[in-house]
């Protein structure tokens, strides 16, 4: 009985073919992702997603090492997989042997068959060891690669939407990305899901789609490529000639089997191809239901005060029933893509048996050769689908790139709009020449100039519509509808908006914000929130709540005022800062921070005349564009006064 290679030499033949296999895969992965990432979009969008963490200073170190080893691995897994095909078939060959020698009464044949058989089986303890060790190794190398690609890509992306404002002014962007095939217009919705979904699926995907993942060496491309190769090898030396319609077609069997995966991947692809935009519009209408039950729960006090439950209900529903709509047609659409799998996978099962079948009964092959046969077969034919199989997760992929460069586009986009030129001055406000419109180009103020010193208090007043609040926004930086020039001491501006943002956390976090807690100190806070009179809140800076919930818009009101005090801005603009306070208490927060910070610059908008007695200058916004500018109570000297009615 001979054994089917030399076991005595196996390990050093195994370490030469994997050396040589590794570097082959590393030159095709480098290969494959720079051609992939010239000529391909999807390669493109990749790249600009993820390329960082491949190149970056401080991650390129540990993320090369990762692909080093994991590579390693991989092709570990694949030589073990051809070592199991030879064990397999000596033990199969073993039986047989055994049998024959039963039959024949061939004592000493029998003996050698029984060694044959428990040297492969204890062989095959050992391959089993080494591949249920490798399998944890790469599981857990994997992992840190996986999760160590989305901390590179959530920690970008974030930081790309923060900069520059951009995760406010993307909405005046409309993106539209030209899919190869796709032609999907993804916008710049439900950046929240970008950010955490599609960055999750875009480094599971890399793992999984490359190197593949749960101890398979079949599911990534790489390890498939490296199994198509080897194994065709050895379905070659297998495979005998074969009859077809009178021609002798030599190795039948591999041209078979290309032929088969060949017309299968096909009619997959043509089958497959719509789950693309299927999916991306899953992910979108799911991000857009989750957001409609978020805003609900924000919202549920006014919904609830309003009775508007049923016309919520009714939203909801319309959205819960897109998602339905889209549910199904990804049902009847992957009926047929893995029916069709299905359909080929089972006839792939015994595909080799009747291919090899007449070579074994006329005694040509063994046992061994025919279970041999199978596994190559099985391995080579799943490989080869894995390109069929993944498209699934390749689409979904493609999907997910697709959204997340439609957000860094909206980002750098947002970016490029037009902002005020903003200059730095030591102390006080100018303001040159600033126009600001809305976006269909209707002018709201035409080239307003005026100038403000420490302590000088601007209030805004116009009515309502006249662009009081677009001017803030121009001025700061938000609106990008607006030309002009804007002069401010740096970064000491606060712009406090008509119900304050509550930043989540505890109380001390919201009454501090801009500023961290820990640089103002909880002594200046509860001191503040005494002098706002919030003293009731003091006892609470610990608490973590729904502060945005709980404290009520006039107690929001005061912690905007507090904050000025702790922020100690040079400038302050307050929109409708004290709508939701009466009249005395109005008196008594303005007068406070006239008192506390007398140099800061104050820039009200009001549609109270009670607020003028805490300001120098009044601002009116009379429509078209006009406005007027003219000192207030008590009167002093204002150099920029005038009027302005654009022609
Ligand atoms: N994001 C936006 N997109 C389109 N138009 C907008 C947007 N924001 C404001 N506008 C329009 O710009 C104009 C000025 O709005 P703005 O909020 O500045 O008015 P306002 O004077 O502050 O009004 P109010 O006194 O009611 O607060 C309005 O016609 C408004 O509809």
């Amino acid at each position: 009985m001979e054994y089917s290679i030399d076991w005595g030499s196996e390990f050093l033949t195994s370490l030469r073919w994997i050396a040589i296999m590794f570097s082959y895969s590393m030159i095709g992965l480098l290969v494959a992702g720079f051609v992939l990432s010239r000529t391909t979009l999807w390669g493109r969008q990749y790249w600009r997603a993820a390329g960082g963490f491949f190149t970056g200073r401080d991650t390129r170190v540990s993320a090369w090492v990762l692909v080093v080893v994991l590579m390693l691995l991989m092709v570990i897994g694949v030589r073990l997989t051809v070592v199991l095909s030879y064990q397999g078939r000596d033990m199969f060959n073993a039986l047989q042997g055994a049998a024959e020698a039963i039959s024949n009464g061939d004592g000493t044949a029998l003996d050698q068959a029984e060694d044959m058989f428990w040297n492969s089986l204890w062989l095959f303890g050992l391959l089993a060891t080494i591949h249920v060790v490798r399998t944890l190794v790469e599981l857990y190398l994997g992992s840190m690669f996986e999760v160590r690609l989305r901390q590179f890509m959530t920690t970008r992306v974030t930081t790309d939407w923060l900069t520059g404002l951009a995760f406010y002014r993307n909405r005046f962007v409309n993106t539209g990305i030209d899919g190869d095939d796709a032609k999907i217009q993804p916008g710049v919705d439900n950046p929240d899901q970008r950010i955490e979904i599609d960055i999750d699926n875009v480094s599971a995907s890399s793992r999984r789609l490359v190197f593949g993942s749960g101890g398979s060496s079949t599911n990534g491309v790489i390890p498939a490529i490296i199994t198509i190769c080897t194994f065709t090898k050895i379905l070659w030396e297998l495979s005998g000639p074969m009859d077809i319609f009178g021609t002798e077609v030599p190795h039948a069997m591999v041209w078979m089997v290309y032929l088969f995966v060949l017309v299968s991947t096909i009619v997959a692809f043509w089958l497959g191809h719509p789950l693309i935009r299927l999916y991306f519009l899953r992910e979108r209408l799911a991000a857009n239901f989750r957001y409609s039950l978020v805003r609900l729960r924000d919202g549920a006090e006014k919904v609830a005060l309003y009775r508007g439950a049923d016309t919520e209900q009714r939203g909801l529903l319309d959205r819960f029933a897109s998602i339905v709509v889209n549910f199904w047609q990804v049902v009847f659409r992957s009926l047929k893509f893995n029916g069709w799998n299905f359909v080929v996978n089972q006839a792939s099962a015994v595909f080799p048996y009747i291919i090899q079948a007449p070579r074994f009964f006329a005694g040509e092959i063994k046992l061994g050769e025919m279970t041999q046969t199978a596994s190559a077969f099985g391995n080579v034919h799943d490989s080869l689908s894995f390109f069929r199989e993944a498209f699934d997760s390749f689409a979904d992929l493609r999907a997910s790139l697709y959204r997340l460069d439609g957000l860094e586009q909206a980002n750098h986009e947002s970016r490029e709009l037009p902002q005020i030129a903003t200059v730095d001055t030591e102390r006080g406000v100018e303001v040159r020449k600033v126009t600001t419109s809305t976006p269909d180009g209707v002018e709201l103020v035409s080239e307003l100039d005026l100038s403000l010193h420490p302590g000088d208090a601007l209030v805004i007043k116009g009515r309502s519509g006249s662009g009081k609040t677009t001017l803030l926004r121009g001025l700061a930086g938000l609106w990008p509808f607006v030309s002009g020039e804007f002069a401010r001491p740096g970064e000491s501006t606060l712009f406090l908006s008509q119900i304050p943002y509550i930043p989540l956390g505890d109380l001390r976090t919201a009454v501090a914000y801009p500023a961290s807690p820990e640089s103002v100190g909880d002594d200046s806070i509860r001191a503040v929130l005494e002098q706002v009179f919030l003293s009731h809140l003091v006892g609470r800076l610990d608490e973590e709540a729904d502060w945005a919930a709980v404290l009520s818009p006039g107690e929001q009101q005061r912690v905007a005022f507090a904050r000025i005090l702790l922020n100690k801005p040079a400038v302050a603009f307050l929109d409708e800062a004290t709508s939701a306070i009466d009249e005395g208490l109005e008196f008594e927060l303005y007068s406070l921070i006239r008192r506390e910070r007398p140099d800061t610059v104050l820039i009200s908008v009001s549609h109270r005349s009670t607020t003028d007695q805490h300001h120098t200058q009044l601002l009116e916004l009379t429509g078209g564009g006009a406005w007027n500018l003219r000192p207030l109570d008590p009167p002093g000297t204002v150099p920029g006064a005038g009027k302005h009615s654009p022609q």
